[in-house]
């Protein structure tokens, strides 16, 4: 597939769906008037001194809110032609029966259903502006110094003076190719190399003199002043570069500690290296192919780029989302020369930085595994190019053990990478992976277990606490901002779970005279950049978001993370707590547990799964008689196999990757393409053209006229002359540009070529299910585990001498470091039944009223536990008295008395059928 992945990953995943009709919000909670205290105690460390806010000002107009989209009117009913259980009597039914709007937990199963975490689609522009209007001064005060630690010693705690700032950093532009040495620098990074901190004093001075000269009208030295400035800055510039230049000579002849540590203070204006650094640097240098565990904040990047100065070819960078890959590309030195390719630029961007490749201009390249992978990118490697480094970012994507799962990283094989990109060394990064997901991705890269760099994945400089919310969660996080620590804190970030919650949030904040602004995937592009833009420049306060901010942030000074609801995973947690305190400064991070958020979920986890039934149904189709044929394109039209199999687009995507990169491969995926197209033929004939172009003479061939439209399906086309896909488009491209037609597309699909048919279907599609399976109940442990900790800390706060924070933060460290180490600690949630009673007497109910309807177990499983699925979605399906009814009560238990009543159900209809 060629299309970039820029969401945030999480493919099969525990994460709720993005949910298209989000109920109505619950109604806002009013302002507190007496002022409360936090809902845990927290110790706060006495030098702790984030200066107070002054009084708030009005805050700046929201331009952000949402309202929630009207539910769909006509319900698509399943197109489950062959289930094992059928209830067919068709009825014209369009709502499910068993809806009752009196019934007194309605609205609260409705609310439980609802889905929308963040499936972001992160594509940032890098042009957008910032219009947002800048809120008074007066808001919060510049904090005072607290208990700082120095930046470079982040798992230490011994104190040495602070680390001065870096030197030549690509100012805001980035490093987009080009050396950024003209100046800009000195704005943000004071210099630390000597004769450029030397001459910019001089450029203040004689900047002052231009000017009572220009006052003069002296325009002849003005001139002369100008030109003279000109050249010390070249001067200057080259200057530069030759010490570095040398600096990176000496490196090549010996990596030694010592001209490694130059070469850093030169580029980086960093005194030492960090915990882990160098030992990588040194180990990649040496064409060791490495993985590298180091906590958030803790200077991984450091590790490709200063290796990337010294080596001969490109370094090529794999990021899971285009955002970080901008981010990254922003923040890579001047002096090394850095490009992108991704899905979201334009084929011209494309083209010239694949140009600036060949040409040997970029150092660094970031794609995405999928850019990667495609036939294009990887012959032009083949041909010319040499790859000294491949540097796997968020490297736990690899696995389906990790909380961030991405089908596309199952490409990063260690071989493809070593045979088709000839690369010489591998380095494997993370911050967060469990001893599984280290094995599971040192496998696939093939990396030895001796190779593996792994330091302690948290830092030390986190006040960690949790507290039990409920029904007033608005109020008891309004209460936690407004009190100490977090009312000295200049920048925080709240994470919540769904995008309606961002909006409701940040308002009620607003309302409150906290400068906050939601952010989540669902908002445009330019917005998400204006809003992380002014919460860097401190212009807001608290941004609310989704999982969709925070990825690369890497602003020092966030003071504090609130989690609103619990994270899906313990990795998550870390992730998210690592926007917090990377300049060092002791930070805050609060989390609001709540039992029915926490259910909510759990259910939510199960929207991923499959059965062993729909995956062969699914994989019949894929490898159906019809496009059995060598070579021949075949596609699968997302929105309407999704619908027909009921399965979500990721669930489809993930059997397709495997089924590309298993064992066997059998098929090999190709660009994914909208399928149908609609042409209009403008200004010669159809059959004009037909005789002088083959492509539009299959055209002709393949479609059929629709009010004197040709419509027809672009692989079929592609296939029925032995071209790609591709080469359908760029011809229809070209036709337009000559005025010839116009034309539309629709349709995204899946399209793959079959290398080779399974023998049997059945018994690979038990094996995909089983492996399916395990991922989802991977997924249901990593929340529980994540839960358990939380009510650990809730727990233990009442137990133990130290203060209540000291407690909570002690708590959950270990229990995190456990975790990562392999020792997972999981208590059930008290709430949570593996029985009751009504449970078969409801399903038969609600059976018997749904006789239109073709369930599965799975189908009626969802339903009881409020979660949408393509073929039964929340629009319709939560409108029944039995949605999410019976959330706390095991997915699996209520799977298996489905299914027993569905053959009851079954046996009593054919009964009465004889
Ligand atoms: N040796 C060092 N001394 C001081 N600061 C450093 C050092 N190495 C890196 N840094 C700084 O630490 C910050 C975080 O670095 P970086 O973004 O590479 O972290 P990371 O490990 O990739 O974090 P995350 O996993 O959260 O993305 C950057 O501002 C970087 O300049």
């Amino acid at each position: 597939m060629d299309s970039d992945s820029d969401s945030d990953g999480s493919h099969v995943s525990a994460t709720p769906p993005r949910d298209p009709f989000p109920p109505p919000p619950p109604k806002l909670p009013q302002p507190p008037r007496p002022r409360q205290a936090p809902p845990v105690s927290r110790k706060v460390a006495s030098s702790s001194s984030r200066s107070k806010p002054k009084a708030p000002t009005q805050p700046p107009p929201d331009h952000s809110q949402e309202a929630p989209s009207p539910s769909s009117s006509s319900p698509p009913s399943p197109l489950f032609t062959n289930l094992p259980f059928r209830i067919c009597e068709p009825s014209n039914q369009s709502q499910p029966a068993g809806f009752s709007s009196s019934v007194s937990s309605f609205n609260r199963l409705r609310k439980a259903s609802l889905t929308s975490e963040d499936n972001l689609k992160s594509e940032f522009q890098s042009d957008a502006v910032n219009h947002l209007p800048e809120p008074s001064q007066s808001v919060i005060a510049p904090p005072k110094p607290v208990r700082r630690k120095p930046p470079n010693l982040i798992t230490d705690s011994i104190t040495s003076p602070p680390v001065k700032a870096p030197v030549f950093r690509s100012g805001g532009e980035g490093n987009f190719v080009k050396l950024n040495l003209n100046g800009k620098r000195g704005k943000k990074f004071p210099s630390k190399y000597k004769g450029v901190s030397k001459s910019r004093s001089k450029f203040a001075y004689r900047g002052k003199r231009y000017k009572k000269s220009e006052a003069a009208g002296d325009g002849e030295s003005l001139l002369e002043e100008e030109s003279d400035l000109q050249k010390q800055r070249e001067e200057e510039a080259n200057g530069f570069i030759s010490s570095v230049e040398d600096a990176i000579l000496a490196v090549k002849s010996e990596a030694s500690d010592e001209n490694l540590t130059k070469l850093l203070n030169l580029v980086y204006g960093y005194e030492s290296f960090r915990d882990g650094q160098l030992q990588a640097i040194k180990m990649v240098l040496a064409g060791s192919s490495t993985m590298l565990v180091l906590p958030t904040g803790a200077g991984k990047s450091l590790c490709y780029q200063i290796p990337a100065m010294i080596l001969p070819g490109i370094t090529l960078v794999v990021s899971p989302l285009v955002s970080l890959m901008i981010d990254q590309l922003k923040h890579l030195p001047s002096i090394i020369k850095g490009g992108l390719l991704s899905s979201t630029q334009r084929p011209e961007e494309a083209t010239e930085t694949l140009r600036k490749l060949k040409e040997g201009i970029i150092k660094v390249l970031f794609v995405s595994p999928e850019r990667l992978l495609n036939v294009e990118f990887l012959s032009m490697f083949r041909m010319s190019l040499s790859v000294s480094l491949v540097v796997v970012d968020e490297a736990h994507c690899v696995s389906e053990w990790s909380h961030n799962f991405r089908p596309s990283y199952m490409r990063l094989k260690a071989s493809m990478l070593y045979s088709a990109l000839k690369a010489e060394c591998i380095l494997a990064m993370t911050a967060t992976a469990t001893t599984m997901t280290l094995q599971a991705v040192m496998t696939a890269l093939e990396i030895p277990s001796t190779n593996l760099i792994q330091k302690s994945q948290l830092r030390d400089n986190f006040e960690l606490s949790v507290s039990l919310s409920g029904a007033n969660r608005m109020k008891d996080l309004l209460n936690l901002i407004e009190s100490h620590p977090y009312k000295e804190i200049r920048s925080i970030i709240v994470y919540c779970k769904f995008q309606y919650e961002t909006d409701m949030i940040s308002k009620y904040l607003r309302d409150n005279n906290i400068t906050a602004k939601g952010y989540h995937s669902g908002l445009p592009a330019k917005d998400r950049v204006r809003i992380q833009e002014s919460f860097c420049s401190n212009k807001i306060r608290v941004v609310v978001a989704t999982v969709a901010f925070g990825m690369g942030l890497d602003k020092g000074d966030v003071g504090a993370v609130v989690h609103f609801s619990v994270p899906g995973s313990l990795e998550e947690y870390v992730q998210e707590i690592g926007r917090a305190g990377r300049d060092g400064r002791l930070s805050y991070c609060h989390l609001f547990y709540d039992e029915d958020t926490y259910l909510k979920l759990r259910s939510l986890s199960h929207s991923d799964g499959v059965d062993e039934y729909a995956v062969g149904k699914f994989l019949t189709h894929v490898f159906s008689s019809e496009t059995k044929q060598h070579e021949k394109i075949c596609s699968l039209v997302i929105e309407s196999a999704s619908h027909k199999f009921d399965m979500k687009e990721e669930v489809m995507q993930t059997i397709l990757t495997h089924l590309e990169l298993g064992e066997v491969q059998y098929l090999r995926m190709l660009p994914q393409l909208n399928v149908c197209c609609t042409l209009n033929f403008h200004k010669s004939s159809p059959n004009t053209l037909a005789a002088r172009n083959i492509i539009v003479a299959a055209i002709l061939k393949k479609s059929h006229v629709k009010q004197g439209l040709h419509v027809f399906d672009i692989p079929a086309v592609a296939s029925s002359i032995g071209i790609a896909t591709t080469d359908v488009l760029a011809e229809i491209q070209t036709l337009k540009m000559k005025g010839e037609v116009t034309y539309e597309m629709k349709d995204p699909a899946f399209c793959y070529t079959i290398l080779e048919s399974p023998r049997e279907i059945c018994s690979l599609s038990s094996h995909l299910t089983k492996w399916l399976a395990e991922i989802e109940t991977c997924k249901v442990r990593k929340l529980d585990i994540m839960s358990s900790a939380a009510v650990a800390a809730i727990n233990v706060s009442n137990t133990s001498e130290l203060s209540s924070g000291a407690k909570q933060t002690q708590c959950l460290q270990s229990r995190i470091l456990d975790y990562f180490n392999g020792d997972e600690k999981c208590d059930i949630p008290s709430k949570m039944t593996q029985n009751c009673s009504f449970l078969r007497a409801d399903i038969k109910v609600f059976l018997q009223s749904n006789r239109q309807a073709k369930f599965t177990p799975r189908a009626i499983a969802r339903i009881m536990h409020g979660v949408g699925s393509p073929a039964f979605p929340n629009s319709i399906w939560s409108k029944t008295h039995f949605w999410g009814r019976y959330m706390s009560v095991d997915f699996r238990v209520i799977m298996d008395a489905a299914q027993t009543e569905l053959l009851n159900f079954v046996d009593r209809n054919s009964a009465l059928a004889t």
